[in-house]
């Protein structure tokens, strides 16, 4: 059964990023994107390394610019920093703050006094990531997966409307991945933000999302738009259904039929 589309967040029309390379011939790096991104929406972008999709996060958030075509953002603001939320691989915290203190990093960039309600989010989040307990510790006393959750109620600090996470669980062990899965599912199913996740596991974005976005290797295009129909809340059992097996399929087919087709 379809599912329901509620009003787009995030506009792409034909948008495509060139890099600039001083006495070289420029990187296309992406190539005539349009995608309209509902609010609320749980979107995974997967394809080869290099086609393009940390680019395409850092365009829609602002870190680079795009050179043609045109994105809408309809958040309620025009601060577009304000209405999203950042999370990397690596997740990149201060080493000399505690957690707390890393949580409340982007509260404090801003300038001028903690209010109560600061602290007391950056503590609700930390507390809804399994992180209670470690509020006062620091980065290194943290396992990689711990961490992570530190970036990710970071991310989370400002109430973003849009989450965008660039490979976040890639360089955690399998079983932590799995786990900082059903975590994030958790939160989205709780809160509805719209998500839009890079990852190079096609499971991974078959379990978390509605739609699935495959692009192709450099410059990245988009091949396909996988609209994820199982039922939620999902399990990690899910991932043996039959159903499943085929979403991934059908993603992997895919994805070998461009790599067949690109040029070496
Ligand atoms: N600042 C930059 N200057 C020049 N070229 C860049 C820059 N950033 C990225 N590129 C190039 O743009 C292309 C896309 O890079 P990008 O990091 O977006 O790909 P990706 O799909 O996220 O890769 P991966 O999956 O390996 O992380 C690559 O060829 C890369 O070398």
């Amino acid at each position: 059964m379809a599912r329901q589309r509620r009003r787009p967040i995030i506009e792409l029309d034909h948008v495509d990023k060139h890099y600039r390379a001083r006495g070289r011939s420029d990187v296309v790096a992406l190539r005539d994107i349009s995608a309209s991104i509902a609010d609320g929406e749980f979107v995974s972008l997967v394809g080869p390394s290099g086609c393009g999709k940390s680019t395409l996060l850092k365009i829609i958030n602002g870190l680079e610019r795009h050179t043609a075509g045109t994105m809408r953002f309809h958040t309620g603001t025009d601060d577009r920093r304000q209405a999203m939320g950042m999370v990397f691989q690596q997740p990149l915290l201060l080493p000399w703050r505690t957690v707390k203190d890393n949580v409340l990093l982007p509260r404090d960039l801003v300038g001028g006094r903690r209010r109560r309600d600061d602290t007391e989010r950056a503590e609700t989040l930390l507390r809804t990531l399994s992180l209670g307990d470690f509020m006062d510790r620091y980065p290194r006393e943290l396992s990689g997966g711990m961490q992570q959750r530190v970036g990710i109620a970071r991310a989370l600090m400002h109430d973003p409307r849009i989450l965008l996470m660039d490979e976040p669980f890639g360089a955690l062990d399998a079983m932590t991945r799995d786990q900082m899965s059903l975590e994030l599912l958790q939160i989205w199913e709780r809160d509805r933000k719209t998500v839009l996740f890079v990852t190079h596991s096609i499971s991974e974005s078959v379990l978390l999302s509605d739609r699935v976005i495959v692009m192709s290797s450099r410059p990245g295009r988009i091949v396909s738009v996988v609209d994820v129909e199982l039922p939620r809340p999902r399990r990690l059992s899910d991932i043996n259904t039959e159903q499943f097996g085929h979403y991934v399929k059908g993603i992997r087919r895919t994805l070998d039929s461009e790599h067949e087709l690109s040029p070496r």
